[in-house]
């Protein structure tokens, strides 16, 4: 079987990749299991070195990497370049911080001596998309190599080529063969990859579909598994808003990747007093944004992945206006390209507001109190993350607890940072990635409890 990355923007064929047959598959486990041995007994230190270099060679390729991006998955090289320097500096953030993570935690109990240590489990197996193609990797791959486990990389089809490069930076840092593996499979190997004995816990960023899959797989095979998924995040504007500020970070939440972010925010609730001043001033700032060719450094829109993904967009925009939504911006799309397109008067039974938009869909909803609009925000089976735009500091802290999303973030686009978790809560998955708790969510917390 062949698999082939196509360039979204312009056509062009970016590489075609031969399937491994489930013998070669067996034979990278067996690599990573074999490697695990190994690797688990290396100094941290000796690890920690290895993940700096990483970070190096990240910094050193930047172009040709951020170039692999945008040829597979058609964002604008200008955010291919910086999710290459994002994956450098979550290689630095654990290299510095792994040391203080990892440590034993010592407990006072009836006996001697008893602590917490922090042991590597075996083989990772990551399952990733195209969205972020070596971000999503990174974020898994730092913290999960450096406690000493090995990894194992199903990525999209449409981003093997970069899924390759991934490989070749380890490898050019000089971390031992087989520690990261890529494998270019189907997702029809995905069983007997996870039964596989030397996996001993899997992760996967990509839809709630392939999400249940996964998990009913390490269900049946008793194996850990952390899940990332779907968004539909609201960005709220209350009235005493800085309304210049919110807009300028409304069209970066909503139109980045152009808006192919879980993360992305997907559905706008504006308080009735700021609703025509931030529409206006919305539509007019997301008119400006500049579309085009994905290889020029003023592009900042670009196309979205594959054909498949903009007919989608396009089928969500036109049964919202069925269902009664006002078209304001765009609406048109063509091949890959979706138009940024602004909806108004978007109600809860809309497409528009019950389903992930992925692509450049901004929905409007009108809400006549603060209290309204978080009830309208928790109208989502996700649960990813909430913005809230205010000068009131202190009631916006207070309602932090009244969302039920894995952050919450005030005058702020929800935006993932090495130094703070990272997850969801209801559809959007569990687990947490980043920070202390996603080294966490790979270890052997391994009680020790001595007598003298
Ligand atoms: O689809 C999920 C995107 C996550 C992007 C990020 O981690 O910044």
């Amino acid at each position: 079987m062949e698999f082939y990355s196509t360039n979204p923007y312009n056509g062009e064929q970016v590489g075609k990749y031969t399937a491994q047959k489930e013998g070669e598959t067996i034979e990278v486990l067996n690599n990573s299991g074999k490697a695990f041995k190994e690797w688990k007994k290396t100094s941290l230190s000796y690890r920690t070195d290895l993940l700096k270099k990483a970070g190096q060679v990240l910094r050193d390729n930047v172009e040709e990497y951020a170039r692999m991006i945008t040829r597979e998955m058609g964002k604008p090289i200008s955010e291919s370049r910086s999710e290459v320097n994002k994956c450098a500096w979550v290689c630095d953030y654990y290299a510095e911080n792994a040391s203080d993570f990892l440590q034993q935690e010592e407990i006072k109990t009836d006996a001697t001596h008893s602590y917490v240590r922090h042991d590597p489990l075996g083989s990772v197996f990551a399952i990733m998309p195209w969205n972020f193609p070596f971000w999503q990797v990174f974020r898994f791959a730092a913290p999960t190599l450096t406690a000493g486990n090995t990894g194992v990389l199903k990525h999209a089809p449409n981003v093997f080529g970069c899924a390759i490069k991934i490989e070749e930076v380890f490898e050019k840092a000089g971390y031992p063969k087989s520690v990261f593996q890529n494998l270019i499979v189907h997702h029809d190997q995905t069983e007997l990859i996870i039964a596989h004995e030397a996996v001993q816990a899997v992760t996967l960023t990509g839809s709630e579909a392939a999400g249940s899959a996964v998990a009913q797989l390490s269900g049946k095979y008793i194996k850990k598994s952390l899940l990332e998924l779907g968004g539909n995040n609201s960005f709220i504007v209350w009235e005493d808003a800085d309304i210049e500020r919110a807009v300028k970070t409304a069209v970066s939440a909503r139109m980045l990747n152009c808006g192919q972010s879980c993360i992305a925010a997907k559905r706008f609730i504006l308080l009735e007093g700021i609703y025509d001043e931030f529409v206006s001033k919305f539509k007019a700032a997301v008119s400006e944004l500049q579309s085009g060719d994905t290889m020029e450094d003023a592009t900042q829109v670009g196309t979205l992945a594959r054909k498949d993904l903009a007919d989608q967009l396009q089928s969500q925009v036109k049964r919202s206006l069925e269902e009664g939504a006002e078209l304001l911006l765009g609406g048109e799309q063509d091949n890959c390209f979706h138009q940024p397109t602004i909806l108004g008067n978007v109600k809860p039974g809309m497409a528009a507001f019950d389903e992930e938009t992925f692509g450049p869909l901004a929905a409007i909803i009108k809400a006549s109190s603060i209290e309204e609009a978080f009830e309208l925000s928790e109208k989502s089976k996700f649960g990813l993350g909430t913005t809230v735009f205010t000068k009131n500091l202190e009631k916006a802290m207070e309602m932090a607890g009244s969302v039920s999303d894995g952050a919450y973030f005030v005058n702020e686009l929800v935006k993932s940072d090495p130094r703070l978790p990272f997850g969801g809560t209801k559809r959007s998955g569990y687990g947490r990635e980043l920070a202390k708790e996603g080294m966490m969510e790979f270890v052997n917390k391994k009680t020790v409890y001595v007598k003298a």
